[in-house]
């Protein structure tokens, strides 16, 4: 074990599901939480959070997602959380990131969507070049903000257009949230060639899913693990190779699985459904992308090949450009091929 967990630490890789918010490392967090301490509930004790990290439920989960939300107050606290995020993705040596990105949530908090989006794109900059690992942002709709934040994510996606974005996503809640309410969103997100990757079948059941292929003509489903429960879904999605970007660790951290021994990701893979892992608020379910590939290989019985197989599907799956693509699977394979 101690020998696929060295590898799986060097393996060059590709994160396609994780959280611009939800990856604030504690020190972040507790930094930010010292400065307005007593107008918040998060503890600026980096060794209480880990408690505070305990979820009840999904809502439960959501509710102190926005109260971490709540400590980004200006552009230099956006810039700073993001450059460090690309400082921690690059000591996993992931090479390559989408990172789901929620303007409207900060813009809401009176940062202006300009002084936004140029605070990401200069830690986009800084990470390139001080870490060497491209970000690329997915901007999404809070669902539980409902169409005005649909509206507005929309709104600034087009309007300030930062280079580093390329696709258009949906999160939050999916209880009480119906998907096809956003679909006019997602249209004119996706005519302005933008990708559209929503999450779905995280916390509710397969028809979500249905309803973001056909109503938001999802390329790539967050989540998505409520497939198993369909096997006309997993054909659907196997046929199309429509890929899941699974989290396991958050699924239970959430509760959306009971145990992980129950989680269905082997079942979705031996359907053919194509997946890659994704660490999705890594320090707030006390994970890191490096310990989900440890996770997946547990689950799916993978030795050093079939983690090298996960680490290239989610380079597949992903929005890079050919020549990006073809540049890190080559990386990949030479790092293999350099472990015998
Ligand atoms: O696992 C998740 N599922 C759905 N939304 C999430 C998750 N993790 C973080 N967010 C974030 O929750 C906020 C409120 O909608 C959004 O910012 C979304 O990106």
């Amino acid at each position: 074990m101690t020998d696929l967990t060295s590898f799986i630490a060097g393996l060059p890789k590709a994160e396609l599901h994780v959280h611009h918010v939800g990856s604030a490392s504690p020190r972040i967090v507790a930094e930010l939480a010292a400065r307005h301490e007593g107008s918040s509930p998060v503890p600026a004790d980096p060794a209480r959070l880990a408690d505070y990290f305990e979820f009840r439920d999904f809502a439960h989960f959501i509710e102190v997602y926005l109260s971490v939300v709540d400590l980004i107050r200006d552009d230099e606290d956006v810039r700073l959380l993001t450059y460090e995020i690309g400082r921690e993705l690059a000591r996993q040596n992931v090479r390559y990131a989408e990172l789901t990105v929620t303007p409207y949530s900060s813009v809401k908090r009176g940062i202006a969507a300009k002084a936004f989006c140029e605070a990401i794109e200069d830690a986009r900059a800084g990470a390139a070049r001080d870490f060497g690992v491209e970000l690329r942002w997915c901007f999404d709709i809070p669902g539980e903000a409902g169409l005005p934040s649909a509206e507005e994510t929309l709104r600034i996606a087009l309007d300030e257009r930062p280079d580093g974005l390329i696709s258009f996503g949906l999160g939050g809640p999916e209880i009480g949230v119906p998907r096809p309410q956003f679909k006019p969103y997602f249209d004119k997100a996706r005519a302005a060639g933008l990708h559209s990757v929503p999450h779905a079948g995280e916390t509710t059941g397969p028809q979500t899913i249905w309803d973001a292929l056909t109503d938001l003509g999802a390329e790539r489903i967050g989540h998505g693990i409520a497939a198993a429960q369909d096997e006309r879904l997993m054909a659907h999605l196997a046929e199309r190779q429509i890929p899941l970007e699974v989290c396991p660790t958050s699924n239970l951290r959430t509760r959306a699985v009971a145990d992980l021994d129950e989680h269905p990701i082997a079942r979705l893979v031996a359907a053919g459904v194509p997946v890659s892992v994704n660490s999705d608020d890594p320090p707030m379910f006390g994970t890191t992308l490096e310990q989900e590939y440890a996770t997946a290989a547990r689950l799916l019985k993978l030795d050093v090949d079939g983690v090298t197989d996960l680490a290239r599907d989610a380079v597949r799956h992903s929005f890079r450009s050919p020549e990006g693509k073809t540049a890190l699977l080559a990386e990949i394979d030479a790092y293999r091929a350099a472990q015998g």
